[in-house]
């Protein structure tokens, strides 16, 4: 067998046609959504990433604002803008790209942003929100990635998913969404304290490889016919490698693939929450 492609890339520019739509309509109101961007430091990993999502935004209208720091920058610093994104109208939703550098700290900071314009959805009010199951922004790489599957019909529930990583912008949010009663998978959870990875992905009809270490999911650790999705980025000379072997195509049924799968995906989403909260405050 050899895998069918979750195309990521694909569903991510449909996704943008239909945000621009919906950015046009509010434009008719005479709101423009705004999305912020906070980057401290040069690492050249985020600096792509974060150009990135200012292209997307131009590609379907929303207003780009862009905060950049040096590595140098004191917490003081960082949190007087961080507090003029919270006051800015002109910014609808914006995100703090991690990781910091140094000393700063990733949750101190995400804790600074007003939960109301979390694109991220990674602010602790609305991880709680998640775990309580109301509404607000969710987290954009696990809302990408139930979308790909969700919009490629691949059901969830019942379907065993084993993800492997508990991180907190990836495999902990991942699991929190999919044992919601609107996705009603049944989740384990894979860390470094898991005593055999193996055992637990051969089991699941969805594997989800979200640990950051190239390679790590080997065609015997998968059923036949069950879905892959790579997650993992690790920067190397030859490119960007994620965490499935290539071997996995020949027994996986479907594979999302890195690039192409779940990064695209996760731009998709972070756009989404920021149209979402714009209309949710032009009453639409
Ligand atoms: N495609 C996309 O859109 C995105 C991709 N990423 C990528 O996803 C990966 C994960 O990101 P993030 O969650 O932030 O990273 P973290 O470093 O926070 O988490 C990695 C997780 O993987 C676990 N892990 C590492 N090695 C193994 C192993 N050998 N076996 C089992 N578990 C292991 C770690 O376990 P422990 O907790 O025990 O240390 C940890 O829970 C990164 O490569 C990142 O670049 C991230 C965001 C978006
Ligand atoms: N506050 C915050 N929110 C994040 O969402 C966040 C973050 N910090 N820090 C880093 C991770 C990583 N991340 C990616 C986004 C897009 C791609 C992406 O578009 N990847 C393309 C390739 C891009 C390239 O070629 O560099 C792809 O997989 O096809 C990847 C990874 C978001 N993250
Ligand atoms: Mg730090």
């Amino acid at each position: 067998m050899t895998a069918e492609t979750l195309d990521g890339k694909a569903l991510a520019a449909t996704i943008k046609a239909e945000l621009k739509e919906r950015v046009a309509a509010l434009a008719e109101r005479g709101i423009v959504p705004g999305l912020g961007t906070v980057l401290v430091g040069d690492d050249p990993g985020s600096h792509s990433y974060v150009r990135g999502k200012h292209r997307d935004c131009a590609q379907v209208g929303i207003a780009s604002i862009e905060v950049q720091l040096p590595a140098s920058t004191s917490a003081a610093e960082l949190e007087r803008r961080i507090r003029e994104l919270n006051d800015d109208p002109a910014c609808t939703g914006f995100i703090v790209q991690l990781p910091l550098p140094g000393a700063l700290d990733d949750g101190w900071a995400l804790e600074l942003v007003d939960p109301g314009k979390d694109a991220d959805g990674l602010h602790p009010v609305n991880l709680g929100r998640l775990v309580l199951g109301e509404p607000g922004p969710l987290p954009c790489t696990p809302r990408g990635i139930v979308e790909l599957l969700r919009r490629n019909g691949i059901g969830l529930s019942g379907a065993e998913v084993c993800v492997v990583g508990r991180g907190t912008t990836v495999g902990r949010p991942l699991g929190l969404l999919l044992t919601r009663k609107s996705e009603n998978a049944t989740v384990t959870l894979c860390h470094t304290g898991t005593v055999d990875v193996a055992e637990h992905t051969r089991r699941a009809d969805i594997v989800v490889a979200a640990a950051g270490r190239p390679g790590l999911i080997t065609a015997d650790m998968v059923k036949p016919g069950a879905v892959c999705v790579d997650v993992g980025i690790t920067r190397t000379e030859a490119g960007l490698v994620g965490d499935l072997d290539p071997s996995v195509r020949e027994v996986a049924s479907w594979v999302a693939p890195v690039p192409g799968g779940v990064g695209p995906m996760t731009r998709a989403m972070l756009l989404t929450n920021v149209v979402e909260r714009a209309e949710a405050l032009a009453g639409v």
